[in-house]
């Protein structure tokens, strides 16, 4: 169901615990749609979406603040039983959104017709439908895992932006940052590809979730990846973030690894960058937030292809605003645009040859009380309607930096989809 106006559709959502051992769902992968899954996954525990009950689609400027008063409307419409009342249970929309105000790409809002939820060893059904006693009907069991369908591989290629051409690039944007254009600017490059006809989706989610188990594996509305950043989490008032900038690719042994990291948490452009980030990440918050707490220095992040710098960010929300309003006030972070945004977002537009579309956006999910987690759409792809990938990966631009370097580092990027997709 498209939605384009004011008649938004009365939901009535009922949230049943399931019983016994939570491993009879050890894979939430293999329960969504293999050609249009939804999922929202990190350390096994996650949200599986089955079917689609809504669709709500946004563009350009006002796209959060449409989406946030369209989700109140759903929510003071809906009529929510849920006994559990943990993240996840009851209500809830998976979200999508795109980059830039100018982007083509939509926008989306999906609540499933089914969500299966598992959490802290609790399991739960959410079941969704539209209209008086729409959901009264259905028996609330798990629905069954399906057979993964047959194995593929897809070698992603250079988009529109070539190797030597994401070099030159950054050796224009360190240009305008040594002309004081710029402080800092995220260039991203893509890789494009093409599934085979039937190619089960769920393949992917699954090797993303099993490689990257504590980053958030998401898939929604073509958008697939496996996001180490977390935009924000809101619940019950307190909220949560991860800021991250500053990378290094891993080393080959454990000595040259340890070097590694050793090297990212002592460098002194990294820790400036980083450093960036987490004071915009402290300055935009901090009018919804009280107790807004970050650590002093950032920690070092493994990841199975790289290290980052991280660091963690708590707060307590003091002014209302639901998750949708504070991924709006927090998009873009300078993780993903720069300093200053509106210089950094001026010069992206310029000089990346692409439409960024859902890349580097909050994708997540919300629920009836406005609680929800987003991350950063980061090391994902983009899959459109007739099976055509799109990739994107990018790196933080400081006057320091070397070209070279950061196609490397964008290199390590794709590494968790193209791994993937092999
Ligand atoms: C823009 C990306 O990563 C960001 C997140 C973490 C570290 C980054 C960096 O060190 O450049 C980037 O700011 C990407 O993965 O496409």
């Amino acid at each position: 169901m498209t939605v384009s106006d004011a008649r938004l559709p009365v939901l009535h959502v009922e949230t049943t615990p399931i019983p016994g051992p939570v491993d009879d769902l050890a894979e939430l992968a293999a329960l969504v749609d293999s050609r249009d899954p939804l999922l929202w996954q990190r350390r096994g525990d996650g949200l599986a979406g089955i079917g689609e009950i809504l669709r709500l689609e946004f563009h350009g400027p006002g796209r959060f603040a449409d989406a946030a008063a369209a989700w109140r409307t759903i929510v003071t419409q809906a009529t929510v039983v849920d006994p559990l009342g943990v993240p996840g249970s009851g209500l809830l929309a998976f979200g999508a959104f795109a980059f830039s105000a100018l982007s083509a790409q939509s926008s989306v809002l999906i609540v499933p017709e089914l969500i299966v939820g598992k959490r802290d060893g609790q399991c739960w059904v959410t079941r969704v439908g539209v209209g008086a006693a729409a959901t009264a009907a259905a028996p609330a069991e798990l629905p069954a895992a399906r057979p993964f369908g047959p194995e593929y591989s897809v070698t992603l290629r250079p988009g529109s932006l070539d190797p030597q051409g994401y070099v030159r690039l950054v050796t224009e944007a360190i240009a305008r940052i040594n002309r004081h254009e710029v402080g800092k600017v995220v260039l991203a490059r893509d890789l494009v590809g093409q599934l085979p006809p039937d190619a089960d989706l769920r393949r992917v989610l699954r090797v993303l979730a099993a490689g990257y188990p504590d980053c958030w594996t998401y898939a929604v509305d073509g958008l697939v990846g496996s996001s180490p950043e977390t935009l924000i989490r809101a619940h019950h008032g307190d909220l949560s973030a991860r800021v991250l900038a500053g990378t290094i690719s891993r080393g080959p042994d454990p000595a040259a690894d340890q070097a590694a990291a050793v090297a990212l948490a002592t460098s002194e452009k990294d820790n400036d960058e980083h450093e960036f980030a987490v004071q915009s990440l402290l300055a935009t918050l901090r009018p919804h937030a009280t107790h807004v707490a970050a650590d002093e220095v950032p920690f070092t992040l493994k990841l199975p292809n790289l290290w980052h710098l991280a660091t963690d960010i708590e707060g307590t929300l003091s002014d209302g605003s639901t998750s949708l309003d504070l991924i709006a006030a927090l998009h873009p972070t300078a993780a993903v645009a720069g300093t200053p945004t509106d210089v950094a977002l001026d010069l992206i537009d310029e000089l990346e040859p692409f439409d960024r579309g859902r890349y580097a956006g909050p994708v997540g999910w919300v629920d009836a009380a406005g609680d929800g987690e987003w991350a950063i759409a980061l090391r994902c792809a983009q899959i459109d309607s007739t099976g055509t990938i799109t990739a994107y990966a990018g790196c933080g631009i400081v006057a320091e930096s070397q070209p070279e370097q950061e196609l490397a580092e964008s290199r390590m990027k794709f590494r968790p989809m193209v791994d993937a997709l092999l």
